[in-house]
């Protein structure tokens, strides 16, 4: 077992960019989006740097580089209406795990951890995506950024995680691949250990700050 795991009670986890690599997915929906609009697609290479901050989030950028200029309201109402439509059609077809993100999650399971899964992504795509890898049985816990008032950085989807299975934040520890997901795990007061290979808009994950980094999740069993 990695040594942060030592002491360690609950193990949350972000999904894009740590579990699933979804951009591909991701970008085909942002993509028909700007496409009923009327817009120009903006391919795999530009969507992958704007996943991070949710739904919504993703499709201002998208639309404030297609249009060049901040999205008025109406406009962005538009087009994350057609994203949540084309991603809830197809949210996993061309979605991947992460080599050792299952070596990981079932390692971490058969030693008895309770996982939990904080998503900035909406809560309804969480189980169909799990689903179409097998894995929604491994986490007791699952939120998406809107399953609570706020989501990360703030620290709030963390406590819950703590509250619910009833353990210190102390004895959690928080996995990511963003600045997001270890600013919330700090403020939460979890351990954080981060992955390099995810979306941190081009920042070395390192910079942000973890208690340590793996190239691989199977380092964690
Ligand atoms: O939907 C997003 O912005 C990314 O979500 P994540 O929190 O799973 O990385
Ligand atoms: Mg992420």
């Amino acid at each position: 077992m990695h040594p942060l795991l030592d002491g360690i009670r609950v193990v949350a986890f972000d999904l894009d960019g740590t579990l699933i690599d979804s951009v591909p997915d991701l970008a085909v929906a942002v993509d028909a989006a700007l496409v009923d609009l009327g817009l120009a697609p903006a391919g795999e290479v530009r969507v992958r740097a704007w996943v991070g901050n949710g739904s919504l989030k993703l499709m201002e950028r998208a639309l404030a580089d297609a249009l060049g200029s901040t999205p008025t309201s109406d406009w962005l109402e538009r087009g994350h209406q057609g994203f949540l439509g084309h991603y809830g059609r197809d949210p996993a077809s061309r979605t991947r795990l992460y080599p050792g993100a299952r070596e990981a999650l079932d390692g971490l399971r058969a030693r008895g951890l309770p996982l939990a899964l904080v998503t900035n992504k909406p809560f309804a795509f969480i189980a169909p995506i799990l689903e179409g890898f097998g894995l929604e049985k491994h986490f007791g816990l699952c939120l998406g950024g809107d399953s609570l008032p706020e989501k990360k950085p703030s620290p709030v989807p963390l406590l819950h995680v703590a509250s619910h299975f009833q353990v210190v934040p102390e004895a959690c520890l928080m996995v990511g691949d963003s600045r997001h997901d270890i600013a919330a795990g700090r403020r939460a007061g979890f351990r954080v250990l981060a992955v390099p290979y995810g979306y941190n808009h081009g920042e070395p994950v390192r910079d942000c700050g973890p208690d340590a980094v793996v190239e691989s999740l199977a380092e964690l069993v």
